[in-house]
């Protein structure tokens, strides 16, 4: 089945009723934002990133979020363990290739982890996807250099490759599954200016495959309820202190009505 408004709230309910436990090995820039968007949405976080524990916690967790954004050697054993475990007991994986391309380091242990563990779902901007496809594509850290739809050839050939979905963030979001494209024209350019908003879209999308087994309508749900929160809490402040609350208070009080009327989703 296609994605659509009303597959997009029947999952936001279902979020809202089960409260997935959702597993973050993220970094430290976004760890409140992205915990604080997991709980509006009816989600429930748990940062938890020490060797020690995290193949214990995943066995109780119903999805993993794994982000490399501020990555250091002790995070890298985590991920390994994490990823590892999940794969073992078919928990979704969801990823993202914070700042790939930047450095070398970036480069080998986002290869090393995909490697390790297929995951169920990428979620990057444009110099991430072209970056982790192989292409020496610029990036300016952890902002993209290129629009959206110029990373499509990369992630097609990521999805191909690791069999997974595959998310380009940007002006337009794009899901690509195998032969499938979802185009998502939600959002605002003011979210740019908070920090780790993709970061939120990966962290959400966790929460979509957490009660959702397709993983492409969970990709698409996932970023289409980003964008619309997004663009919604623009409407009511021009600066990006205050969006940051603003897209908080939007999505926990989100309605089917509002998915409705501003959803901008095209299955092609
Ligand atoms: N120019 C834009 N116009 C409208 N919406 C946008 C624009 N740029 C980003 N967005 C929205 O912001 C979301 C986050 O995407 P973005 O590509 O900026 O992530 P990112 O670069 O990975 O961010 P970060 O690394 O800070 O987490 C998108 O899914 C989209 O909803
Ligand atoms: C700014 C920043 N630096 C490393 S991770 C991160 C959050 C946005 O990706
Ligand atoms: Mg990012």
């Amino acid at each position: 089945m296609s994605p659509s408004a009303q597959s997009i709230w029947k999952d936001v309910e279902q979020i809202r009723s089960q409260a997935p436990l959702i597993q973050n090995i993220t970094n430290f820039v976004v760890m409140n934002n992205t915990a604080n968007a997991l709980l509006a949405l009816g989600a429930s976080p748990a940062m938890v990133h020490a060797p020690d524990e995290v193949e214990d916690f995943i066995a109780i967790a119903s999805a993993l979020v794994v982000n490399i954004g501020t990555l250091d050697p002790n995070f890298v054993t985590g991920m390994r363990l994490a990823m590892k475990r999940a794969k073992l007991l078919k928990k979704p994986i969801v990823f993202d290739p914070v700042g790939v391309g930047a450095t070398p380091y970036r480069n080998q242990v986002s290869r090393a982890l995909l490697d390790l563990a297929a995951p169920t779902i990428i979620r990057g901007n444009a110099s991430e996807i072209m970056a982790l496809a192989g292409l020496n594509a610029q990036t300016k850290g952890v902002d993209s250099t290129h629009g959206s739809e110029a990373a499509l050839d990369s992630a097609r050939q990521l999805s191909r490759h690791f069999g997974g979905v595959v998310v380009i963030s940007g002006a337009d979001d794009y899901v690509v599954y195998q032969d499938r494209v979802a185009v998502i024209g939600n959002g605002h350019p003011l979210m740019t200016k908070v920090t780790g908003m993709g970061c939120t879209a990966t962290a959400l999308i966790g929460a979509f495959v957490a009660v959702n087994p397709d993983a492409f309508q969970a990709a698409v749900h996932g970023m289409c309820v980003m964008g619309i929160a997004g663009e919604l809490a623009a409407r009511k402040t021009p600066s990006p202190g205050s969006l940051q609350v603003s897209f908080l208070d939007t999505l926990y009080q989100l309605t089917a009505d509002q998915i409705q009327k501003t959803v901008k989703l095209t299955n092609q």
